[in-house]
């Protein structure tokens, strides 16, 4: 039997089972086995592959201070909105896979460079390998920011369809790690512990961890939920490959529906409605893409002499937020080995200039004095 066939039966498996208390177990071991052959599927040197076809990726260097994915259907006005959102030029035109390859342009904006890319559609079944589905979402999986376009017209279940597509393969949309403490050791047996209250794991929390830790081969470890997680936070952790990436709904052709159509999907949580043959609110589109990239632009001066408000360093968002170390390690490799203290200022200081250290916090339109 292949992966796909076995993803079919396990996912047939799992709808059959009912949930209840008598089951957390069960579901919990076939979520874990689930997640594994998803892994297995986006690995073809396993062996499995599963690709099937033209399996060669679009390689697109990456260029500027953040990369934002264009994903979506067929024709939902992808490439309309590169045209118009960077001058490059890509085909637009009334039949669906217009675009082929991944295209990339530029948006200038606030001082950063960002680079936008087309990508073909990509519909149902994309993760399992349906058109240039994977090829697609390997692209997406790269990027800062998916920027996924839907058509104002069509039904919103597309939505739902596109978000499990780029579930299944690992990527989680505008979510965080869940705080769990997990790490592996050599003996001692399995240590399960909670620190709050676990409302989502069925009436014996630990059982179930045990199950999918068992289908993991993983006997000895010491597990401590410090939030109120669920199964798929826990086996999203183990597996350890997991992107979280912020995804911005942008729903098009708002020119063709009615106002009342337009007030129920601006208001859908991080979603923003725009007519691209119209320029209807391409600016709202503009700065809640640049928001929700979180950018932090740090002008860096000599000492003595005025900082260069013309070429800020662009700083993206680790884990922890973007500190002096950051902004050390963008600048110059060595630069943290000799580092003794910066001086700050801007908002991130309770007064300025501030002297700080190396894991002081950051913020956009700081300026900074290192040594
Ligand atoms: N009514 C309306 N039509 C639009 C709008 N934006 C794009 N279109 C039309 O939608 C069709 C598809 O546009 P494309 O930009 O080719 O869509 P795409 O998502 O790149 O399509 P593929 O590359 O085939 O996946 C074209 O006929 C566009 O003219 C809009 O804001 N309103
Ligand atoms: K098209
Ligand atoms: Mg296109």
């Amino acid at each position: 039997m292949g992966i796909k066939e076995k993803i079919a039966e396990i996912q047939l498996e799992m709808a059959r089972t009912q949930k209840n208390k008598a089951t957390e177990g069960h579901l919990g071991m076939l979520k874990a086995k689930l997640a594994k052959l998803r892994t297995q599927l986006l690995n073809p040197e396993d062996g499995a592959g599963g690709g099937g076809g033209d399996d060669k990726g679009f390689e697109v260097v990456k260029y500027g201070d953040a990369r934002i994915a264009l994903i979506g259907f067929p024709s939902v006005g992808k490439s309309t909105a590169l045209s118009l959102l960077t001058g490059t030029e890509s085909e637009a035109a009334a039949y669906e896979f217009t675009t082929l390859t991944c295209i990339p342009g530029i948006i200038n904006y606030k001082g950063t460079k960002i680079q936008l890319l087309d990508l073909p559609g990509i519909i149902e079944g994309a993760a399992q390998g349906k058109g240039r589905g994977r090829q697609v979402i390997a692209v997406a999986k790269s990027a800062d920011l998916i920027l996924m376009m839907l058509d104002a017209t069509k039904p919103d279940a597309h939505k739902a369809i596109l978000e499990a597509e780029l579930e299944s393969t690992g990527i989680r949309l505008n979510k965080n790690p869940a705080d769990i403490y997990f790490k592996k050791k050599k003996t001692g047996g399995i240590k399960f512990n909670t620190m709050v209250p676990l409302t989502k794991m069925g009436e014996n929390p630990s059982d179930v961890v045990y199950r999918v830790l068992h289908e993991y081969k993983i006997h000895n470890c010491e597990v401590v939920f410090r939030e109120d997680a669920s199964i798929d936070d826990f086996i999203d952790l183990v597996e350890g490959n997991r992107r979280f990436i912020k995804c911005l709904y942008c729903y098009n052709k708002i020119d063709a529906i009615t106002m009342e159509e337009v007030d129920v999907l601006a208001k859908q949580p991080h979603s923003i409605v725009v007519s691209c043959h119209q320029n209807l609110n391409v600016d709202r589109l503009l700065a809640k893409m640049w928001e929700m990239l979180a950018l932090v632009r740090v002008y860096t001066r000599r000492r003595g002499e005025p900082p260069d408000l013309n070429e800020p360093s662009v700083l993206t968002h680790g884990r922890g937020g973007v500190t002096i170390k950051t902004l050390c390690s963008h600048l110059h490799r060595d630069m943290l080995k000799e580092f003794k203290y910066a001086l700050v200022w801007g908002q991130s200081c309770k007064h300025t200039p501030q002297r700080v250290g190396k894991d002081h916090e950051l913020m956009d339109e700081d300026v900074v004095q290192v040594g």
